[in-house]
């Protein structure tokens, strides 16, 4: 019999195992991320974050296991099917039509939601949805620019605006902060704070000093496994395992999680 699905959980992945032609990238993984948590999930490079948040997006095909969100299993269902059940996620390299205005590419995002009938009728639902992502990215000044022209961090910031028109429940985020100033990254972090009141959050990110800020749980992932299940950043720094893992492969945790987010 399958496990109960608690009303507070919406992701419960369970041994989940990627084979990549006899290499296990992903060997046996539980995740629990529950309802408007923000969640991260750090490790080495090559643990196998990235590729258990492409099996969730259904980019990558797991071999073993199960991945349920809402109570319903993932697996086998395909990428659109997937983002259409409320699920958004970001790249490492920020993905926005270059050539369209900061509003135009938000505009895009949200017509997705709608039906073409719909948006005849309903015009005004995307232009809410639209006005609101300016404000909780802080874009509403560059509007009309051509995101092409922006930063760095405002196409980062922008990406994120464009999957909350599309009013999501689950958020993946791959190392968001990474190449951002002090101030971008505060700013990013306050951005996954807000969006949290509304989705739930599951993060990927090398930065301790970001995790301890804005994280609420945290899960280790080391070679393909689970090192440290869910838990407060202060367990995770004060976990010997997590500590050799850093200090094994050469420097300590907050300097090599520092320099991977820098
Ligand atoms: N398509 C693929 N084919 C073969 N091997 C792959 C593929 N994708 C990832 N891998 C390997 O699987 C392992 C896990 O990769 P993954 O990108 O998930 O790690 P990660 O924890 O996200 O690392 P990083 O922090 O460096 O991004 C790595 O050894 C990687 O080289």
């Amino acid at each position: 019999m399958s496990e109960p699905f608690l009303i507070d959980e919406l992701l419960k992945i369970r041994g989940l195992e990627v084979d990549f032609d006899g290499f296990k990238a992903v060997d046996g993984v539980d995740l629990d991320v529950k309802v408007n948590e923000v969640h991260f999930l750090i490790g080495p490079n090559g643990a196998g974050k990235t590729t258990v948040i492409d099996c969730v997006t259904g980019m990558t095909k797991p071999t073993e296991g199960s991945i349920r969100f809402d109570d319903v299993e993932l697996r086998g269902k395909k990428e659109n099917s997937i983002v259409k059940m409320g699920i958004g996620r970001t790249f490492q390299t920020a993905s926005v039509f270059e050539a369209l205005t900061v509003e135009e590419n938000l505009d895009l995002a949200a017509s997705f939601r709608f039906s073409m009938l719909k948006l005849l009728r309903q015009r005004r639902g995307t232009t809410d949805a639209v006005e609101r992502a300016l404000e909780d990215t802080g874009l509403t000044d560059v509007r009309d620019k051509p995101a092409g022209t922006l930063s760095h961090g405002q196409k980062q910031w922008l990406e994120i605006g464009m999957l909350l028109c599309q009013d999501p429940k689950l958020l993946l985020l791959d190392e968001p902060v990474a190449g951002m100033s002090p101030e971008e990254r505060t700013r990013t972090g306050d951005l996954i704070r807000l969006t949290a009141e509304r989705c739930t959050v599951l993060c990927v990110e090398h930065d301790m000093d970001f995790l301890r800020r804005f994280a609420d749980r945290v899960t280790v992932m080391d070679e393909g496994k689970i090192l440290k299940a869910a838990s407060t950043v202060a367990e995770v720094q004060a976990d010997e395992r997590v500590q050799e893992i850093y200090i094994g492969k050469g420097r300590g945790i907050e300097e090599q999680t520092q320099e991977a987010g820098a």
